[in-house]
């Protein structure tokens, strides 16, 4: 049975989302407090290991069972030159993945991640998003419930990625829909398009826009409409997490876009959610600000995959290292101030 068998159930679990453990975080908190440092001086590590606390519902969370998913999916967009890597690209880094070969094998491999792949329907690229929705609801609830189950109960840890050429496009377009403004304040490089490129993705954004102006501005029409299968398992990805109580770290502006509907509509769901880093892509800051979340890492990386998020995991780890391991001020005979 699927998480997700209508449209109706995917609204019903956006509209009633389960809240952190208080409990476990006071508790979390409390040892915080005590443990061999001036209060506060761990700075977000603290932050980090009471969020972790609240969601696996464990005092002294851990990550034995982290899990990255990377989603790949074809966009019909790309026939417009919006990227500047042919659209094969995606299959190809799709083979990559499983012979080890990608940044995202190196780096979950470093964050102790167990990593899966999943591609979505790569022989089948939506629908041109300028002129009809880029896919249908059925083609929208499939994707909606490969995500969700990618999501097993108990994970400790979930990490989400993508692999899509032109997914940059599609993310722009998801922003503009949920947060307004116009294609320039969301339209970036990407894989390094500059110049005219840039000119004809912002036209494609705007285009977009306007063809889907007057439909229902929910999450799901939103996802459906402007999204990519990718983006949408994400989006499925995300809630199925919450409703398993498992925390979420993101990657960068892609993710983040597939989060913009369901947060335009619902901003709580942010609350499982930690980002893993700002993209150097233009429009992810504006993208966190109107999402409430604070980046843990600025690398000035801008690749995907899941890159970002791998080595924010690796800071998580060593956040949780410190919650669990440090002694007490009273266990160390150590004076407290
Ligand atoms: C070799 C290669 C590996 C990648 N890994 C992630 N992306 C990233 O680039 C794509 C988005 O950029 P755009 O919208 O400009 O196509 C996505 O697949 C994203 O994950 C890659 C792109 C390339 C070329
Ligand atoms: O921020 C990202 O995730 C990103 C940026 C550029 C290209 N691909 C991914």
């Amino acid at each position: 049975m699927s998480l997700f068998p209508t449209v109706a159930a995917f609204d019903a679990a956006l509209a009633s989302l389960p809240a952190a453990d208080a409990p476990c975080r006071a508790a979390a908190g409390a040892r915080q407090a005590q443990l061999t440092k001036p209060a506060g001086s761990l700075g977000r590590l603290e932050e980090i290991a009471i969020f972790m606390a609240g969601w696996q519902r464990r005092a002294r969370p851990r990550v034995d069972r982290g899990r990255a998913v990377i989603f790949a999916g074809n966009h019909g967009v790309t026939r417009y030159g919006v990227s500047a890597f042919p659209p094969e690209v995606t299959a190809q880094m799709v083979a990559n993945f499983a012979r080890g070969g990608a940044a995202i094998n190196a780096l979950a491999g470093a964050a102790g991640l167990d990593l899966r792949v999943v591609p979505i329907a790569l022989d089948q690229p939506t629908a041109d998003f300028t002129v009809e929705p880029a896919m249908n609801e059925a083609e929208c609830l499939i994707a909606l419930n490969i995500g969700a189950e990618a999501v097993e109960p108990g994970l400790d840890l979930l990490l989400l990625g993508e692999m899509g050429i032109g997914n940059t496009t599609a993310a722009a377009a998801l922003c503009q829909r949920s947060f307004g403004g116009n294609a320039t304040d969301w339209v970036g490089a990407g894989t390094g398009v500059g110049g005219h490129g840039l000119e004809v993705k912002r036209e494609v954004v705007e285009l977009a826009i306007a063809c889907h102006a007057h439909a229902p501005a929910t999450p799901f029409e939103t996802l459906r409409r402007v999204g990519g299968r990718e983006i949408v398992a994400i989006a499925g990805a995300m809630l199925a997490a919450r409703l398993h109580h498992v925390p979420v770290v993101l990657d960068g502006f892609i993710c983040g876009a597939a989060l913009a509907p369901l947060a335009a509509a619902m901003p709580s769901i942010t609350d499982h959610i930690l980002a893993g880093h700002l993209s150097a892509e233009a429009a992810h800051g504006r993208l966190l600000e109107r999402l409430c979340l604070s980046p843990l890492l600025d690398l000035d990386m801008r690749l995907g995959e899941g890159s970002g998020g791998a080595v924010a995991a690796a800071v998580i780890r060593s956040a949780l290292a410190a919650h669990d391991q440090m002694a007490t001020f009273v266990d160390a005979g150590v004076s407290a101030g």
